[in-house]
């Protein structure tokens, strides 16, 4: 069926899927959009699908890599997707991606919330909007979102993941690596001995992204392998990853409609309009207003309008 291309009703809330989560189809959801948006910074990786939840509270999806998983890590169009979200209301961002566990007691297929990461990245994916006579310095020092964090959190201890013991770990330390190689077992060892939970290729500059444009952002990781830092067991491959998310997608969908149920709730529409992010990113610009590249303020007119005019 043909979706209509536009929709009238800001869109708050986004999820982000990654690795083996090209699509939202949770029961009860219904695709209402497809929206297919030009920003200044390109398209984004995908149609963003507008779909209606079960308590009819309106959810964009995108997916990170494309419909058919045809964009690198390193090609993934961030800033087009990010900006395209925001320019059709989005506040608040729960993002999916298949990661690999640097410890023992993370087992593949159970789920890690990260409250930290590390920048493994190699300087070469667009990774801000200011620039061009637009200097501006947002804070960093807490990537994901806390409140956003605690509502998943509480939804993961509520026995929404099924399997043998599949689990939800709180405040992991991400490593995001270039690849789109996995790691040598060196760099393994490193990314272990400096504390490392997990590892991926995709969460960065996505979340530097979502935070210029003030939207609360968290990634859910589901664990896939055990990279390559152990001796009794082979080295992850792409087959590993893939047939672990296959296994484990009916969690990732069950645990996205329990999040996105508990958000429609009254007590958390400060939360999902991001509230306490209005106006960061307003006040992280030093380029004072004569000496503002009128280019630059023209793009981020597209996201934040009014912002730097
Ligand atoms: C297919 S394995 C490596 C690939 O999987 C993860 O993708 P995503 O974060 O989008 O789920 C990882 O970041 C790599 O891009
Ligand atoms: N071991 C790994 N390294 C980087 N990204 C991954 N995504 C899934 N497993 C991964």
């Amino acid at each position: 069926m043909l979706l209509p291309d536009t929709f009238s009703e800001p869109v708050r809330i986004a999820v982000i899927g990654g690795t083996g989560v090209s699509a939202l189809e949770a029961e009860g959801f219904t695709a209402v959009a497809s929206l297919r948006i030009q920003t200044p910074y390109g398209s984004p990786s995908s149609p963003i699908t507008v779909l209606k939840t079960p308590q009819d509270t309106p959810i964009a999806f995108l997916s990170r890599h494309g419909l058919h998983h045809e964009l690198t890590p390193t090609e993934v169009p961030n800033r087009a997707n990010i900006a395209a979200l925001r320019s059709i209301g989005v506040r608040s961002t729960i993002a999916f991606s298949a990661v690999g566990s640097l410890q023992e007691h993370i087992r593949p297929r159970d789920f890690v919330i990260p409250s930290q990461i590390i920048d493994r990245t190699k300087g070469i994916r667009a990774s801000t909007f200011f620039e061009g006579g637009l200097v501006g310095h947002v804070g960093f020092a807490d990537p994901f979102d806390a409140g956003l964090a605690k509502v998943v959190l509480d939804i993961g201890s509520d026995g929404v993941l099924n399997g043998e013991g599949v689990r939800m770990h709180k405040d992991g330390l991400l490593i995001c690596m270039e690849g789109p190689q996995f790691s040598t077992r060196a760099e393994s060892n490193l990314y272990r001995s400096w504390g490392g939970d997990v590892i991926n290729m995709s969460a960065l500059p996505e979340a530097k992204l979502a935070k210029e444009a003030e939207i609360a952002y968290v990634m859910v990781c589901m664990s896939t392998d055990y990279d390559c830092w152990k001796t009794n067991e082979a080295a992850v491959t792409v087959e590993t990853v893939m047939g672990n998310m296959h296994a484990n997608g009916a969690n990732a969908k069950h645990l996205a409609a329990a999040i996105l149920k508990e958000l429609a709730k009254e007590e958390h529409q400060d939360l999902v309009c991001a509230r306490h992010l209005e106006g960061s990113s307003k006040s992280a610009c030093c380029t004072t207003p004569a000496g503002r590249g009128r280019e630059a303020v023209k793009k981020m007119e597209f996201m934040l309008p009014g912002y730097f005019s």
